[in-house]
């Protein structure tokens, strides 16, 4: 009875560590006083059984037979204590949660805190060995003891199982698909017409070029412009018509892109312009000098004699050129041509464009934009063969092809330069 009276786990709800200190000493005090009792018992009925009258053998016989019988209490007494050890260790653990739970409740500073912790530590040792002597002890002690304990650490695992709750809110939702928006100047481009054979220009209805140039286009050959000439040439001139400085109205010129598969004319489309503009800038340069630049200067910089005494002294300047002459804010004007042109407004982004116009042959305006986005137009003319073969033998049919099929002039592309010196 004096077991139950210890109140080993009464007291649980208790926050006070000290408590549980005194409780786990008075439950060894208990023990002990137990154990000193059985000793007490066990001597006493030595005693009686001296007093007996039945001895020698008959005494003997009893002695085996009580042997046993210890055997078999103190081996259930071991059963009862590796069960026992075990309902402890799960209780000193579900003190240990809980004393962890409070933790983190509690607002008090955390220096308090880390202290406490270490002193738990302590203590929880103190209260496992302390049980571990206990073991060794009554089975009343056990009996008494087992089924509070024992209780705990199913209600922990019980808990535990149900601490997880789906608070909810992930229901699938339908994603809206974006509609891909192109800036207007790739949405609505300048379209080219791709088929060059059916659409050449005759060289003198383009506007813009100079009768110079157009003879010397004549004298090496070339009668008619392809589509994507005739588009992009009067743009880049007409952009450099009000002069080089300055675009049309006094404004920076607009950059010009142009998207057109490979053969298709594009180097001719920004050459003759380039050409005509330099050409230009030439003969005006040549002009200054013939005429009145050079009067102009021997006015200004008198000769040495006169230098001498006149309080307009100047220094003569270096050569003149274009880029001496030229103020160093001169807009540029970017020209973009390309067989593959990005529509990805990210990476157009990186050339800074400057509200460019975009001419076309890749797409035309009544493709949606998602349609023609990476599509690829073959040049006209090009024929396709396409042979299966190993890497090794790959340079020799290369050479079947321009020996025996006569491919000429024939371009070759390769992935790497050890494999272009093969
Ligand atoms: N107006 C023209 N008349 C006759 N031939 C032309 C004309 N324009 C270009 N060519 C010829 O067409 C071929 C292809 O032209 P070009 O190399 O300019 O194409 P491209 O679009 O620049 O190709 P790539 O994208 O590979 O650079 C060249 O051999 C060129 O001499």
């Amino acid at each position: 009875m004096a077991l139950f009276m210890i109140n080993r786990y009464l007291g649980e709800e208790e926050d006070s560590e000290s408590s549980r200190e005194s409780r786990s000493r008075a439950l060894l005090a208990k023990l002990q006083e137990q154990v000193k009792a059985r000793e007490r018992q066990n001597a006493s009925n030595r005693a009686d059984e001296d007093e007996d009258q039945q001895q020698g053998d008959k005494e003997q016989k009893k002695r085996k037979r009580e042997e046993p019988e210890t055997e078999g209490v103190q081996r259930k007494t071991k059963k009862g204590e590796s069960e026992r050890k075990t309902d402890l260790t799960d209780e000193v653990a579900s003190l240990a949660k809980k004393k962890k739970k409070q933790k983190t409740l509690s607002t008090e500073n955390e220096s308090a805190n880390t202290g406490d912790k270490e002193s738990d530590n302590e203590k929880s040792v103190e209260i496992t060995e302390t049980s571990e002597r206990g073991l060794e002890e009554s089975k009343k002690t056990e009996e008494s003891v087992d089924p509070q304990i024992s209780q705990e650490p199913k209600a922990e695992n019980g808990s535990s199982q149900t601490t997880f709750h789906i608070l909810g809110g992930f229901e699938e939702k339908t994603v809206q698909k974006v509609k891909r928006v192109l800036p207007q100047w790739l949405a609505q481009p300048d379209v080219i017409q791709r088929d060059i054979k059916n659409n050449l220009i005759p060289i003198s209805e383009v506007p813009g070029i100079c009768p110079t140039l157009l003879k010397k286009l004549q004298t090496n050959g070339i009668q008619n412009f392809f589509p994507v000439q005739a588009e992009v040439i009067p743009a880049i001139l007409e952009s450099v018509s009000s002069g080089l400085l300055l675009g049309p109205g006094g404004y920076r010129p607009r950059d010009i892109c142009v998207s057109a598969p490979t053969g298709s004319g594009k180097t001719l489309a920004f050459v003759i312009p380039v050409v005509q503009i330099i050409d230009e800038a030439d003969r005006m340069i040549d002009g200054m000098h013939q005429s009145w630049l050079t009067q102009v200067t021997k006015a200004v910089y008198r000769s040495p004699a006169d230098t001498q005494t006149s309080v307009f002294r100047r220094i003569l300047p270096g050569p003149i050129t274009v880029a001496s002459l030229s103020p160093p804010q001169i807009p540029l004007q970017k020209l973009l041509f390309s067989a593959t042109l990005t529509h990805n407004p990210e990476k157009l982004q990186l050339l800074d464009l400057h509200q460019p116009r975009l001419f076309t042959s890749t797409h035309s305006r009544t493709e949606t934009s998602t349609q023609s986005l990476d599509a690829f137009n073959f040049p006209q003319g090009l024929a396709e063969y396409h042979v299966p073969c190993t890497l090794s033998k790959k340079p020799l049919i290369i050479l079947h092809f321009l020996l025996r099929l006569k491919f000429s002039p024939a371009l070759c592309f390769t992935n790497s330069r050890e494999a272009a010196h093969r």
